[in-house]
């Protein structure tokens, strides 16, 4: 089966962007990792296939890591996958459906997207974590690095406050904090050096993924973190090493992400010649 994919990314943070609106596609999660190798197949930090919108939704998204694993957020191909929503509808807004729930999202003036990334997650279960723990102070440590904080945007995420991120051998310590046995279902795992209020310097080795340019997920992630420490104002710039997102923290607990996409290129692929 040949078929169109659309090579896109977030701050360099990339995809591969099947289209199954039409008609379902093939995909496990055995091929959604072939064609993730960065060697045998189209190679990307993350699968996405577009699904019809259900329940308000424009479309709905399915993420899948390079290891096939599924995830319940990706902020980055958010953006990308409201770009081509509201590319198709003509206007300048699109809901975003995931397995975690309702992402509106719409185009700023400067050409941006902005998403509602929902509720920020902040109980022990719903990290979720293995046993009751105070979120805000994880019993966690590992070479450089300890006592972080957790939430989930949907999917789950560690914050560890550095002084400086690059003192860290993040390859080597990446591994063995998103396998904690603290985390059931892993996590993903931040390391963030606090500029100012209102400027986070951010590094993320994403569960399934490894280390990537840059993770919205983990973007909102870091600043409700910071901002529940006192170390951070409720809206920032966070500087990943791909680039700036802003982020907000509302009032009413929900958090907004905004930043850029870009396509890098379109191809055909044929399902059939990678193993499903
Ligand atoms: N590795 C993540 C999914 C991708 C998140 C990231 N690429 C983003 O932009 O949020 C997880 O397993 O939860």
């Amino acid at each position: 089966m040949i078929i169109p994919f659309r090579k896109m990314h977030g701050l360099g943070n990339d995809f591969v962007v099947l289209d199954a609106r039409r008609a379902p596609l093939p995909i496990t999660p055995g091929r959604a990792a072939a064609i993730a190798d960065r060697h045998t197949g189209i190679g990307c930090d993350q699968f996405i296939v577009m699904e019809p919108g259900t329940e308000g939704a424009d479309v709905f998204m399915r993420i899948y890591n390079p290891d096939g694993s599924e995830a319940g957020a990706c902020g980055n191909a958010t953006r990308c996958v409201a770009e081509l929503a509201m590319a198709d509808s003509g206007s300048g807004a699109a809901a975003v459906r995931t397995i975690s729930g309702l992402l509106p999202s719409e185009r700023l003036p400067d050409g941006t997207i902005r998403v509602d990334m929902g509720e920020a997650r902040l109980g022990w279960g719903e990290v979720p974590l293995a046993q009751e723990a105070d979120t805000l102070h994880l019993p966690l440590s590992a070479d450089g690095v300890s006592d972080p904080a957790a939430c989930s945007m949907g999917n789950p995420h560690a914050t560890f406050f550095v002084p400086d991120l690059a003192a860290l051998d993040l390859p080597r310590i990446g591994p063995e904090l998103e396998h904690a046995a603290i985390f059931p279902q892993r996590a993903n795992i931040g390391f963030v050096q606090v500029l100012a209020p209102d400027h986070l310097r951010l590094a993320v080795w994403e569960r399934g993924a490894g280390l990537t340019l840059a993770c919205g997920s983990g973007a909102c992630a870091t600043l409700v973190n910071a901002a529940r420490r006192g170390l951070s104002a409720r809206a920032a710039t966070v500087s990943l090493p791909g680039g700036d997102l802003r982020i907000e923290w509302r009032d009413d607990g929900h958090v907004l992400m905004a930043g850029p996409t870009a396509t890098a290129f379109t191809g055909m692929i044929d399902l059939d010649a990678y193993p499903a």
